[in-house]
């Protein structure tokens, strides 16, 4: 679990964080999203104290991060950022290997942790464990920043635009990856992003900061449906804000158990805009289920209230 109670941070006379408290529940994917300036690196930032702060506290755990020491405090938690920070003498198994070798791990331990990273990123290209980083794709390096992050099994996990500088597809992608390992193992994020649709994607919860306060916290459902105020309105999307919400709503919520189709089946777990997309490349307007069931075109374009 994640604390900020009562947070202030300034920058000489500059206040970017006002007062600000929150808290992230373990186990759970949380997105910081809002304009650029708006604070959330900072906020992130205080987590592993790279900003100190100064009024209120920020509890990991439940422990006050100001009172720990620093090394332990960092090596406890995963970090990843826009700009990756591989080292650049190091091979890709070196570097997803640092806070394992740090914390001491045998080294058959370590050597297995790297290949299954490997795997799990998807970064199966025969012998990239050996390579250096100037050698890789800006999304392979990336994934290698992630795994990195993740190396030594961190309960939480800080990452700080990941995915900016990466190409759509490349991005959805590793978008998959880290949402379906945090799934699997638990793991409590903290995501920065300035991109709405990498929130809604990703988050449980999430909250957008404005001018360095919370302008709203909650699912991307509840903040697609009730905006607190005509900024989070503004921001949430206005009128995209409906196919805002397709990408969040999922098949399994809104088919038809009794309904059947023909063709190839859609996943219960992809999103009604997957399902829309189907709908429009193969100009069907009613797509069959895995599983069992259907969806239908007039049950994604009818707004549900
Ligand atoms: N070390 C620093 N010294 C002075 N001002 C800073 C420092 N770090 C951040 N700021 C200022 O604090 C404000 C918030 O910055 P921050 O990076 O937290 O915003 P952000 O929401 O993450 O934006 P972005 O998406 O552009 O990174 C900005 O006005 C920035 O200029």
């Amino acid at each position: 679990m994640i604390e900020f109670d009562h947070v202030r941070k300034a920058f000489g006379d500059h206040v970017v964080i006002e007062d600000l408290s929150l808290r992230v529940e373990d186990g759970e994917f949380f997105v910081l999203v809002g304009p650029s300036g708006s604070g959330k690196s900072t906020l992130l930032r205080t987590v592993n104290r790279l900003v100190p702060i100064d009024g209120g506290r920020v509890l990991v755990d439940g422990q006050d991060v100001a009172t720990q020491p620093i090394e332990a405090l960092r090596r406890g938690i995963g970090y990843a950022i826009q700009s990756v920070g591989l080292f650049p003498h190091r091979t890709v198994a070196e570097n997803i290997a640092v806070v394992p070798r740090l914390l001491g791990w045998p080294e058959a331990e370590i050597d297995a942790r790297v290949a299954e990273l490997i795997a799990l990123l998807k970064l199966d290209e025969p012998g990239i464990a050996g390579r250096y980083p100037d050698t890789l794709s800006g999304g392979q390096a990336q994934r290698v920043g992630v795994a990195r992050a993740l190396a030594a099994r961190p309960k939480i996990v800080l990452m700080d635009e990941p995915f900016g500088a990466l190409d759509p597809l490349t991005r959805e992608s590793l978008q998959a990856s880290v949402k379906q390992i945090q799934r699997e193992t638990g793991t409590t994020m903290l995501f920065v992003t300035h991109d709405m649709d990498e929130a809604f994607r990703l988050g449980d919860r999430v909250a957008l900061m404005l001018d360095g306060r919370l302008a709203q916290v909650g699912t991307p459902l509840a903040l697609i449906r009730s905006p607190a105020d005509e900024r989070v309105n503004e921001f949430v999307g206005g009128t995209r804000a409906y196919l805002r919400e397709l990408a969040v709503r999922r098949v399994r919520d809104s088919m038809r158990r009794d309904e059947a189709a023909e063709g190839d089946a859609v996943s219960p777990d992809a999103t009604l805009q997957d399902a829309l997309g189907v709908m429009l490349a193969e100009r069907r307007e009613r797509l069959p289920v895995q599983g069992g069931g259907a969806i239908l075109l007039s049950d994604i374009v009818v707004r549900p209230r």
